[in-house]
């Protein structure tokens, strides 16, 4: 690793999902679920943030922040106040949010739009463009000059947090019903030789309308005009190579095309599968990365990174199950 100065660090965490109760276990009891846990590895990944010599400018938390076992038990307001209270203890005071499927089975997206999850509302430094998109959180940063980093919403297209007499909610369920024919939708489909990554279509995953996808083109023409180096966040995964099929989003195909069009993009990391992953994709130059989740990680362990980024490089130190990596730009 480098010993020369970087520009500047953050820290990334992914799928916390904290909750107030017992361990257990995800939907196939293969994996240990540490609800309560969850959140002294969010205490310990944000004491080590506060007491680095280079403290992290911002961190991205890539979704899932608290569990959806919290709305059954009418705990979304308080676990979210927990969390975020975490947060805010810290010398880290920037802080920006993406949204998973666990933020939708708490709260609506409407109340998202107006909490403290939306970070267009909390994040004191000048941010640029918004999605124009009327309920659409997708907005872009630029934390340097010549560094731009863009928050997408990878369920604007989804069943989640949706009155189900919406437009939105319908054209969702009428997409999802072409390739998933289980009556339970988050129940995933079987994949087949000429759609082997079918089980992408499952309720728990989503995708990006064309709106938000038009947004991101001229977000990214901007960029690649002014030469910028572009990071690109989501709680969904886009690259088959970087996460298990069935994480993916929808139309992850969509995202894909667009980051080979645009040269400027160096970057993808998202959350959701909690295994984690990583590829590099030639065709357009990025690292696809998807963070190892807080919740299936066991209480000796750790999940969160601090990334330095220099003119020609990131530098990831990973803790715990998150591998360092040294990220070229290309
Ligand atoms: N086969 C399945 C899988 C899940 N469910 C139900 O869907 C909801 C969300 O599942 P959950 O595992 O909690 O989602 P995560 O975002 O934590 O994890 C995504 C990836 O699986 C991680 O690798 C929940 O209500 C499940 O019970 C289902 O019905 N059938």
């Amino acid at each position: 690793m480098s010993a020369g100065a970087p520009l500047f660090t953050f820290g990334v965490i992914a799928d916390v999902q904290y909750a107030d109760l017992e361990d257990g276990s995800n939907f196939a009891r293969t994996r240990t679920r540490y609800y309560r846990n969850s959140l002294q590895l969010l205490r310990k990944a944000r004491e080590h943030w506060s007491g680095s010599a280079v403290r992290p400018e911002f961190v991205l938390q890539l979704g899932d922040l608290i569990d959806g076992f919290n709305a059954l038990h009418g705990a979304s307001r308080s676990a979210l106040d927990t969390v975020l209270r975490e947060f805010r203890s810290g010398v880290v005071d920037e802080v920006h949010h993406v949204w998973g499927n666990h933020e939708l089975y708490n709260f609506s997206r409407e109340e998202l739009l107006t909490s403290e999850l939306n970070s267009t509302l909390h994040v004191k430094r000048r941010l640029g463009e918004c999605c124009p998109g009327a309920d659409i959180y997708a907005y872009s940063f630029s934390p340097q000059p010549g560094f731009t980093f863009i928050v997408l919403d990878a369920y604007d297209m989804s069943l989640l947090g949706l009155e189900e007499s919406s437009e939105q909610y319908q054209s969702a369920l009428r997409l999802i019903q072409m390739y998933n024919s289980h009556q339970d939708l988050n129940s995933p489909p079987t994949p087949t030789e000429s759609e082997p990554l079918l089980q992408r279509y499952a309720k728990f995953n989503g995708g990006f309308s064309q709106e938000q996808l038009d947004w991101l083109d001229s977000v990214l023409s901007s960029a690649d005009d002014r030469q910028e180096k572009v990071t690109i966040v989501s709680h969904l995964p886009v690259h088959p190579d970087s996460t298990d099929p069935a994480c993916l989003a929808w139309n992850h195909g969509a995202l894909l095309g667009l980051l080979r069009r645009h040269c400027s993009v160096v970057l993808f990391m998202a959350g959701h599968d909690h295994d984690g992953g990583y590829c590099y994709d030639p065709e357009s130059g990025v690292h696809h990365l998807t963070l190892a989740g807080v919740i299936e990680t066991p209480p000796h362990s750790q999940a969160f990174g601090s990334v330095c980024v220099y003119p020609d490089r990131m530098e990831l130190t990973g803790h715990g199950r998150i591998s360092s990596q040294v990220l070229n730009f290309s």
